[in-house]
């Protein structure tokens, strides 16, 4: 593996078997990452990605070092030929080919502007993080995707799903009190569509995915069919594409109740965190047994060693 940015980037079925084992025997690799050093960039607030993707690294023998950019760094310059005359201080150029001079691996977290759809879905940091720190480079979240997070749920979904061969999947959108990015629901759907699973996505009107993620799966309008002998209902907050980075409507009618749960086929709950209560799902749905959002959260650790364990293979010309 030489960069990690989607589900195209590695082999889905095999990496989540390989994060699997890893999870049976987190220290098997202990020091295939001896001497070398991973630099984490923080553009977003962050707890999961940050700390298990940290965690990852010391069961390979990883150095990491943390930034965060957007509190300690300077402002970055992504644009060519600009005057730098306003508040960017530093241009990814340089900021780039620096990190790459201390790190042998580079992981980066930037949220979407939500102001612009085809600036967004450039995903124009990361790719210039490729170009100039000559690095391998990890999405920690992109402006489009979030490829760990997808990593660690196929895990959960494969931990769940028994012996059934083709789980009914949902995932469903609930309402938010601010306009948050599409990418750990893009995401979903193409990892989701990779594996054996019947998924549906259920959402107002309004909140269609981009084309190329809304048209790998059927899109149901009535939530409460959609949830009808569902195994899992994977749950995300969006703002609008089409309205791009809007609220429309308020949709409270949305949020996932115990009551909307009976439909389902006792159905696993699962979200990525961070969530907010009563307003994306009642308290007694994530107090509840069906709630996986923990052990998800859990899987984050040998979903991260996993991407970091095939990048340094690669590296040493064992891997593909
Ligand atoms: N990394 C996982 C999700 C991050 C982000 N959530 C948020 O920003 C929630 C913020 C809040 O609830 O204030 C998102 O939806 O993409
Ligand atoms: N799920 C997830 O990525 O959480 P953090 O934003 O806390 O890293």
């Amino acid at each position: 593996m030489k960069h990690f940015l989607s589900v195209q980037s590695c082999q889905p079925k095999d990496l989540v078997q390989q994060a699997l084992q890893l999870k049976a025997q987190p220290w098997a690799y202990e020091s295939l990452g001896k001497r070398k050093t991973l630099g984490l960039l923080f553009l977003n607030p962050s707890l999961r990605t940050r700390l298990s993707t940290q965690k990852a690294a010391a069961q390979l023998g990883l150095n990491t070092m943390v930034m965060n950019l957007s509190q300690d760094g300077w402002n970055l310059e992504l644009g060519n030929g600009m005057v730098m005359d306003q508040g960017a201080s530093e241009h990814v150029k340089e900021a780039a080919q620096v990190m790459g001079q201390y790190c042998d691996i580079v992981g980066i977290r930037c949220f979407p502007g939500l102001q612009d759809a085809s600036e967004d879905y450039r995903d124009e940091l990361i790719g210039q993080f490729i170009e100039y720190s000559g690095r391998p480079v990890i999405s920690l979240e992109s402006c489009t995707r979030h490829p760990l997070q997808s990593l660690a749920d196929m895990m959960t979904i494969e931990e769940c799903r028994g012996t059934n061969p083709k789980p009914k999947v949902v995932l469903s959108w609930a309402p938010h009190a601010k306009p948050l990015p599409q990418a750990v629901a893009n995401s979903f759907v193409e990892w989701a569509t990779a594996f054996d699973c019947d998924l549906t996505i259920t959402h107002p009107k309004g909140y269609e995915l981009a084309g190329e993620f809304s048209s790998l799966a059927p899109v149901c309008y009535n939530q409460d069919q959609a949830f009808e002998n569902a195994d899992f209902i994977y749950c995300k907050n969006w703002s609008s594409y089409t309205s791009y980075g809007k609220i429309i409507g308020n949709h409270r009618d949305w949020m996932i109740t115990l009551d909307k749960m009976k439909r389902t086929n006792q159905a696993k709950f699962m979200h990525c965190l961070p969530i907010r209560r009563n307003l994306v799902a009642a308290d007694d749905v994530l107090d509840s047994n069906q709630s996986v959002v923990i052990q998800q959260a859990h899987n984050r650790i040998f979903a991260a060693q996993a991407v970091l364990k095939n990048i340094l293979e690669t590296q040493q010309g064992v891997g593909s």
